[in-house]
């Protein structure tokens, strides 16, 4: 037994595939809701790290949404964020803990730095309008474990940058979902009710790298055993990425619809590319394992099966 671990966003789709990976056995894992645990509440942190005692936090828990739902709520994506990264990465350091791994995200790079991104570019121009409240809140809590690092050589606080994702847990609902989830559900009425068309929001040039959350999971849990060897930051990515045109197609062919497709082009699109260096995960070892066709196969049964209990 590698020892206690408290995982924050336990319930969200990355912390399901977290405790369904084979390797969460080697931990006994606390994994608190929003109703037992509120994050963005300090008191309550500090006390329940304080009876709990973990050996390692894995920080999965955050106001996450698609493009749209970032647009409606800048307040809430900041806020909330700042919030809840503060509040466990300090109660973490003052109640003694010497192992973190926070969940940042691809969005946190400057809207134009050249792709693909490096981890050295962040902060080095301006953020993607549509979703800058949450990429602030991703950069105080990452530079937040690098100054306790440099202050306290034994806390061995590490973040972790993933590209998109998708997989079983995510989140289906149009007003909330990242592309994928959201073209899943999509084709599925559009088979379902005999639709000849599916609009695609833009032109659907812009390039997305959509890793399967068994990945990341699978990632994030060899890092806990081996949290040393990292850099402190560490991009977790694909090494190559589709158009929104692509994913569109591939996933048609998965559910089985032919149609025609539109494009809206007064629908936001956000960052034309956002695809990830992965120089410091091949130094650490580390390659993700499920295809795009795969993923979205099993993507779409854990939907099918969601949507008919
Ligand atoms: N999804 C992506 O494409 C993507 C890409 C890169 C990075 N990430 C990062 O990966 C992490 C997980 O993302 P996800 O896709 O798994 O998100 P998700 O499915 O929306 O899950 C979010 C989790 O955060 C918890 N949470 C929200 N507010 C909370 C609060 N006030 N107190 C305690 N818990 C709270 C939720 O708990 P309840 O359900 O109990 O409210 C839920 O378990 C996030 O840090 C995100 O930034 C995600
Ligand atoms: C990882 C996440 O990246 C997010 O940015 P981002 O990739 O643009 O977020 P997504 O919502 O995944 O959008 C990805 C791309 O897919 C296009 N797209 C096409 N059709 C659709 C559709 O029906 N629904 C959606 N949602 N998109 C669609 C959208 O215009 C955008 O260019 C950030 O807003 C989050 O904060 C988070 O960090």
């Amino acid at each position: 037994m590698q020892g206690k671990l408290l995982l924050t966003g336990g319930s969200g789709m990355v912390g399901r595939n977290i405790r369904a990976h084979d390797r969460a056995a080697n931990w006994e894992i606390l994994a608190p809701s929003s109703r037992t645990l509120d994050l963005t509440d300090a008191g309550a942190v500090r006390d329940y790290i304080a009876e709990t005692k973990p050996d390692l936090v894995i920080h999965a828990a955050g106001r996450v949404g698609g493009i749209q739902a970032n647009m409606a709520n800048p307040v809430s994506f900041l806020e909330e964020n700042t919030a809840m990264g503060r509040n466990i990465v300090m109660a973490a350091w003052r109640g003694g803990v010497r192992r973190l791994i926070n969940l940042a995200s691809t969005c946190m790079y400057p809207r134009e730095a050249q792709n693909p991104l490096r981890e050295e570019m962040i902060l080095s121009g301006p953020l993607e309008p549509t979703n800058e409240g949450y990429a602030l809140a991703k950069i105080m809590t990452m530079r937040l474990c690098e100054y306790i690092r440099r202050e306290d050589p034994l806390a061995q606080y590490k973040t972790l940058i993933p590209c998109n994702l998708y997989g079983l847990h995510d989140t289906f609902d149009p007003k909330a979902s990242h592309l994928l989830p959201a073209v899943i559900h999509k084709l599925h009425v559009a088979r379902e009710t005999g639709q000849a068309e599916v609009e695609i929001w833009g032109d659907g040039t812009a390039r997305r790298e959509f890793m399967f959350a068994g990945d990341l999971a699978d990632a994030v849990l060899r890092a806990a055993e081996d949290l040393e060897a990292l850099p402190d930051a560490m991009n977790v990515g694909l090494g190559h990425d589709h158009s929104i045109n692509d994913y569109y197609r591939v996933a048609a062919e998965v559910i089985g619809w032919q149609g025609r497709f539109t494009h809206d082009l007064s629908k936001p699109v956000g960052m034309k590319q956002k695809l990830c260096a992965t120089d410091r995960q091949e130094a650490w070892g580390w390659q993700a394992q499920t295809s795009l066709e795969e993923g979205l196969a099993q993507t779409y049964q854990h939907y099918l099966e969601r949507t008919s209990s």
